[in-house]
């Protein structure tokens, strides 16, 4: 089962804390936010697990929130979540905040006061900004910064309002933290992966300069601090751009094989490798994926035996590329092209899977698949949609990163296959929880995937 950060008992909101006024208030908040995880499954109980006071009107909480267990194949799901919130306080809503209002508590210690998400009050930023500028601790907190990083203050702060995972902030277009919204115990492998990289020497990844953590109830990441890349723009929009203008994007599409190949050979040196994949033990793993999405999301389940091909056919076929440290999550919102070059962010793996499961070795070709999948999903953008633009992107990114790795995707057919397969289902979970208008994307790759050859 994946590991949580759980209550202790009684913390509950509601209960007796001072924290009373806030569970009707969070109860109603937090479901409606884009990072909330268990949009499909009503909350049950919202217990508060930690409360600091990081300035004066701004309270950081971790805040879990139970979901009462639905038996699924493939084990049950957790009950519950663990996310990260930045409250503000303020006698009067403030009307530039209106978009941040959470609402008026009513009992408690804190009844009559003004409640709002402070991550978009510039004055919060600027003093959580301060306090990674000051390493140390506030409470359970840990802020920590790379001792040769100089960080400048003052920087504006602009909150970012693109649809993520998580928040993120950008300083003076200087620097970028990202704050985790679901918490789990452990470090984030955006942080260690980026760190790691960074010491590897690679460039192609911005390298944390601060970061911040929780000593409470179990140790955790909570934000990171990078070098913002100006000029960038990702991918996503790119080859969006590239298809209304009916450009060819097969350039960009090789060169960017060509960096993430040099990501994976960084990350090899960087973590131990783990020796040949067990191929038996990733399909087992993918069928049970597959149980527990198509028991979520019915329209999966014609094409479950049509699916499971491809998954029986990655356990008897060859070995493939060793195990490693992989992104975990690529799509073309994960890769940023500054000038000629691309980096890589967002090392942090698929949101929905247990920490502990995203910093396991894996086959490099789940990368691979996750970023042809992403051309796909372009292609699908526009109507007729274009998949003859989506083949020849894919086969430029596996010759650019062919050319670089050493070996080359498309003559691992069945591991690719599988993994891709493997990525789909993914993303039908992930739609269905998050966007039900974009379903039909994923679902058009599984009714093609589902018929062998296809
Ligand atoms: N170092 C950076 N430089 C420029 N833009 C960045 C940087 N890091 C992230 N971004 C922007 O922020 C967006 C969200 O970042 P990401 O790490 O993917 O967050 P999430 O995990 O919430 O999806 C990215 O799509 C990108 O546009
Ligand atoms: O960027 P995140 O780490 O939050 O990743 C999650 O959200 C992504 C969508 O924002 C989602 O990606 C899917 O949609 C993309 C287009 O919006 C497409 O390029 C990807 O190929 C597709 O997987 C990602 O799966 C999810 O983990």
């Amino acid at each position: 089962m994946p590991k949580t950060i759980t209550p202790r008992p009684r913390t509950a909101v509601g209960v007796d804390g001072p924290l009373v006024s806030l569970g009707a208030l969070l109860r109603e908040w937090l479901p409606r936010q884009r990072w909330f995880a268990g949009k499909d499954r009503p909350v049950t109980e919202l217990s508060v697990l930690s409360v600091t006071e990081l300035f004066p009107g701004c309270l950081h909480l971790l805040v879990h929130a139970s979901h009462a267990p639905v038996p699924t194949p493939g084990g049950t799901p957790p009950p519950g979540d663990c996310y990260q919130l930045l409250l503000g306080l303020r006698e009067n809503p403030v009307p530039r905040l209106e978009r941040a209002y959470i609402g008026r508590a009513v009992e408690g210690p804190l009844a009559g006061l003004a409640v709002y998400d402070a991550l978009h009050d510039p004055r919060s930023a600027n003093l959580l900004l301060e306090r990674l500028r000051q390493p140390g601790a506030a409470g359970p907190l840990r802020f920590e910064a790379d001792p040769g990083a100089h960080l400048p203050g003052g920087l504006p702060p602009r909150l970012l309002d693109a649809e993520q995972s998580n928040t993120s902030i950008v300083y003076g277009d200087a620097y970028i933290l990202k704050l985790f919204r679901r918490i789990q115990p452990g470090v984030n492998p955006d942080l260690e992966v980026s760190a790691a990289l960074a010491a590897q020497g690679c460039t192609r990844v911005p390298a944390p300069v601060a970061w911040f953590g929780t000593t409470e109830p179990q140790p955790a990441t909570l934000g990171v601090l990078q070098p913002f890349l100006p000029d960038a723009t990702d991918g996503w929009t790119l080859a969006l751009r590239a298809l209304a203008a009916g450009d060819d994007f097969t350039g960009e599409a090789r060169e960017l094989g060509r960096a993430m190949a040099e990501v994976h050979l960084a990350l090899a040196e960087a973590f131990p490798p783990a020796g040949p994949g067990e191929n038996g033990r990733t399909a087992e793993a993918m069928c049970a994926r597959l149980d527990a999405a198509a028991h979520a999301v019915p329209g999966l389940r014609p094409f479950v035996p049509g699916l499971r091909t491809a998954f029986g056919a990655l356990a008897t076929c060859d070995t493939g590329p060793a195990a490693q440290r992989i992104h975990g999550d690529l799509h073309l919102g994960q890769v940023l092209r500054a000038g000629r070059d691309w980096f890589v962010i967002d090392f942090e793996g698929e949101p929905s899977r247990p920490l502990s499961e995203r910093r396991v070795p894996q086959s490099p070709v789940r990368d691979v698949a996750g970023m042809l999948r992403s051309f796909d999903y372009a292609a699908r953008q526009r109507r007729p949609w274009r998949p003859e633009w989506a083949r020849r992107c894919r086969e430029a990114f596996c010759a650019g990163y062919a050319a670089r790795a050493g070996w080359d995707p498309r003559k691992k057919h069945a591991l690719l296959r599988a993994h891709e397969t493997d990525r789909a289902v993914y993303e039908v979970l992930y739609e269905a929880r998050h966007r039900p208008d974009w379903l039909p994307v994923p679902m058009a790759a599984i009714k093609r995937l589902a018929v062998w050859g296809g």
